[in-house]
């Protein structure tokens, strides 16, 4: 039995915002089940699905405009709760017979509600009369509520803040519910999903584990499958987890595309062999990547599809050697497909491509298994509890597959990588005697294509600038960096200076995301 016929459901139709993941996450914390579709898609998503209830997202469109983004029209005549946030409120208005208009007072950020009328997106929240916070991003309004509707609260710049039908179940909020800045948010949502939707809240990763086993048996059958394993968290989950669904069907394949960081190579295959039984081929391929990476020059976008490339080629020439396999199966997450997304007509923009999905070549032979497409980091981290995997591995900082590629911006020779993985061998040893491993959700080094003067020992150097990374998150898909004391920077850059011939200065990287991605390529 599929997930989304098992549980109920909650379809997000997406126009493009860039915290429409932040909604899913909401709606996962309450324990029910829930898609993202892109616009484009949203019709067959929704005779697929079967929700029992459709949230719009925002986006950066503009209702007036020609062209701009609509829900499909057959989600109004459902007799479905609908709620719709900031872009969504104003499409809806717009497809119910209201009117919007662009070139009113703009709202960014923290702004306060006055609680006009009862509805129940707030029943047991706020009270008539009352005053709350919200986060408000918008430039457009309503200015005229389909018939049917009436407003329930108000803001300063939003004379719509909140407006609903309650007799036919749309709501509409001119805020974000899914940002932790409207602190009652959460709540919120869960009023929509539960007690307006009727949605039963039994959707868990014990269930996950379950049903994806199930569904990784109806989709492999006797077929052969081989795992990408890298030695990352999600991988290892994937793995596991696969195993549990096929057994000795599985055999795992670790790439060692020279691209790893120290001793990292013979500790994934020995950590793997000695906790698993699962069959597991080490493919040296360090040649074959750095020869074909110095063909593809400076070019970060180069760099990954060249990558993705080779990473199936690999795969295909492993799965020969084994008699062929039919399936290839990557611990791919969500966020790895979002940020890669727009190649499949979804309405956000392409950040970078994640080797394993908007990386991948165009024709494959195998045909792909991914059980943990749909989770957040923190979420297989969790089901890798729940699949009793040790605490070190579950616990372990992400390591994209491109490796140190991504963190050699500009040309990748063998020597800069040395340089790069000596550095951060050091800087991962300071944090860890810090204690600072498990605060910091991920942290690197990265060596940059930027020579500056120093003097060392009454010697002139002229040698690289290397940057530090670390951030603290909770799924990578927005991150804070790490606000080391002063004295723990100066230990390791000296450290690195000293030790790493080849570096002569140390800079820290202080750039949230966004603006910034975590990594720098
Ligand atoms: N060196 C490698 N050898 C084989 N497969 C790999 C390798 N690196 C990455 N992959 C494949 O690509 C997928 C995505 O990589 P990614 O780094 O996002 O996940 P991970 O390495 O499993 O976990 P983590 O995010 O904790 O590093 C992996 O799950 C794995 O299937
Ligand atoms: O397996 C991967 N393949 C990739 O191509 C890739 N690019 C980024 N990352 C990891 O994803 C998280 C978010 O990274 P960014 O903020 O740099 O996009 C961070 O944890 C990054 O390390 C990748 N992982
Ligand atoms: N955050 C949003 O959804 C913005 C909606 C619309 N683009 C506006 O500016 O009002
Ligand atoms: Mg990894």
């Amino acid at each position: 039995m599929t997930i989304e016929k098992s549980h109920d459901s909650i379809l997000i139709i997406d126009f493009g915002s860039q915290v429409t993941q932040l909604i899913a996450r909401r709606v996962r914390e309450i324990g029910v089940y829930c898609e993202i579709a892109p616009f484009q898609l949203a019709s067959e998503a929704f005779a697929r699905l079967k929700p029992k209830g459709v949230i719009f997202s925002g986006g950066p469109a503009s209702v007036p405009d020609a062209d701009s983004p609509r829900a499909p029209q057959e989600v109004f005549s459902a007799g479905l709760p609908i709620l719709g946030i900031c872009y969504g409120q104003q499409t809806m208005a717009d497809q119910l017979g209201g009117k919007v208009e662009s070139g009113h007072a703009a709202e960014f950020g923290r702004a306060d509600v006055e609680i006009v009328m009862p509805s129940a997106l707030f029943a047991g929240i706020w009270e008539e009369g009352g005053r709350y916070p919200v986060w408000m991003s918008h430039g457009d309004r309503v200015t005229q509520l389909p018939a049917g509707f009436s407003v329930k609260a108000t803001s300063e710049n939003a004379p719509y803040a909140v407006a609903s039908d309650e007799g036919r179940r749309f709501y509409s909020t001119m805020f974000h519910p899914e940002v932790v800045h409207t602190p009652d948010g959460a709540k919120l949502l869960r009023n929509f999903v539960v007690d307006i939707s009727g949605c039963t809240p039994d959707w868990s990763m014990s269930a996950y584990r379950a049903e994806t086993i199930a569904k990784i048996q109806a989709q492999v059958g006797k077929g052969r499958v081989i795992c990408g394993l890298s030695g990352g968290v999600d991988s290892a989950v994937a793995a596991v987890l696969i195993h549990e669904a096929i057994g000795d069907q599985l055999t795992c394949v670790f790439v060692d595309h020279g691209l790893m960081r120290e001793a990292e190579a013979e500790q994934v295959v020995a950590l793997f062999r000695d906790s698993y039984n699962i069959p597991l081929v080490h493919v040296e391929a360090e040649e074959l990547f750095l020869s074909e990476l110095a063909k593809c020059g400076a070019d970060p976008e180069a760099k990954r599809k060249t990558i993705g490339r080779l990473f199936i080629e690999v795969f295909d020439e492993e799965a020969r050697k084994l008699g062929g396999a039919d399936f290839l199966a990557q611990g791919t997450l969500y966020p790895d497909v979002i940020e890669s997304v727009s190649f499949s007509g979804g309405p956000s923009v392409t950040i970078k491509s994640h080797h394993n999905v908007g990386g991948l070549p165009e024709r494959m032979k195998m045909k792909l298994v991914e059980p943990l497409r749909e989770l957040f980091k923190d979420e297989v981290r969790v089901l890798g509890r729940e699949l009793g995997l040790p605490e070190a591995f579950v616990g372990r900082h992400p390591f994209p597959g491109p490796g140190l590629a991504i963190r050699c911006p500009g040309e990748i020779t063998k020597e800069k990588l040395d340089i790069l993985r000596k550095a951060d061998a050091i800087y991962l040893d300071e944090i860890r005697k810090a204690g600072l491993y498990d605060v910091i959700w991920q942290a690197f080094a990265v060596l940059l294509p930027v020579r500056t003067v120093g003097v060392m020992g009454d010697h002139r150097t002229y040698d690289h600038v290397l940057a530090l990374r670390a951030v603290t998150s909770v799924d990578g898909m927005t991150a804070d960096f790490y606000p080391y004391d002063m004295a723990f920077l100066g230990r390791t850059a000296t450290r690195i200076i000293n030790e790493v011939k080849g570096i002569n200065r140390v800079v820290y990287d202080v750039t949230s995301k966004p603006p910034g991605t975590i990594e720098w390529e």
